[in-house]
């Protein structure tokens, strides 16, 4: 008998929130009567209760974040670490807690409406071909600057990219081995660099990443929407 893959859950939440500018750190906002977090941390339990999944939160927040559980009796298991300087240094800290292969997701914890359909493509395309990463086309036109010029350019070669990113295990470890690199702005930009071939799998559009207060009022009508 085949013998089932384990995934691994990362969940970065090891960032400064600067451009949210809230005194509580993004992560721990409420939304709908429960802090950004713990609606992440549940969708990746629900689309698989047997996923070790891996907090990164910086040290000084790791006190609030077990007061937080405690009022809202969140009991999911997971394990948190610590954060580090860039989120390429929290997710290296993820990693280091990977001890077997596997599937690894590495998801934005300010991302708390990805859809269950947008996981199922992740673990299915990273399963056959390595990596994938969910993305969108971009629904504007688009400009580039060049000096005193700004040039349009043709959007239908360009993709917005999302999170989880997916990979499986050997593939990630071997690509977070490199040295740090300004250029990395996501997880697909290490694996790129480390010469692995990205796949792009359609993502979802609710998928916002939490950065800016005018994201937080959609992400609150959206989760709202999705509980009706
Ligand atoms: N040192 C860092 C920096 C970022 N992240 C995480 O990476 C994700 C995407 O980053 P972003 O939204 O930019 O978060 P912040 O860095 O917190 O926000 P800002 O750039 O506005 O300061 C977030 O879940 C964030 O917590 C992280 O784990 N460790
Ligand atoms: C990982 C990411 O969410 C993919 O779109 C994005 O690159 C994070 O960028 P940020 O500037 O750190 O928010």
């Amino acid at each position: 008998m085949e013998e089932r893959m384990k995934n691994f859950v990362i969940i970065v939440a090891g960032g400064s929130g600067s451009r949210m500018g809230t005194e509580i750190p993004k992560q721990f906002l409420e939304l709908h009567r429960k802090p950004v977090l713990m609606h992440t941390i549940q969708i990746f339990h629900d689309f698989d209760p047997e996923s070790k999944i891996i907090l990164v939160l910086p040290k000084d927040q790791h006190q609030f974040w077990k007061e937080l559980c405690l009022k809202h009796s969140f009991s999911l298991s997971h394990q948190v670490v610590f954060g580090g300087k860039t989120r390429f240094h929290s997710v290296q800290n993820g990693l280091s807690q990977i001890e077997n292969k596997g599937i690894v997701f590495i998801h934005d914890g300010v991302r708390p409406l990805v859809s269950k359909e947008t996981l199922e493509r992740c673990l299915e395309t990273a399963k056959k071909s390595g990596n994938a990463i969910p993305v969108l086309p971009v629904n504007e036109s688009l400009l580039r600057q060049e000096g005193n010029l700004n040039i349009s350019v043709d959007r239908s070669q360009y993709f917005s990219v999302q999170t989880p990113q997916t990979f499986r295990s050997e593939q990630i470890l071997d690509a977070f081995k490199q040295e740090f690199d300004t250029s990395f702005t996501d997880d697909a930009s290490v694996a790129e660099k480390a010469g692995f071939s990205i796949q792009m799998v359609e993502g979802n559009r609710e998928n916002i990443k939490i950065t800016t207060p005018t994201d937080l009022i959609i992400a609150q009508a959206l989760l709202q929407s999705n509980s009706l």
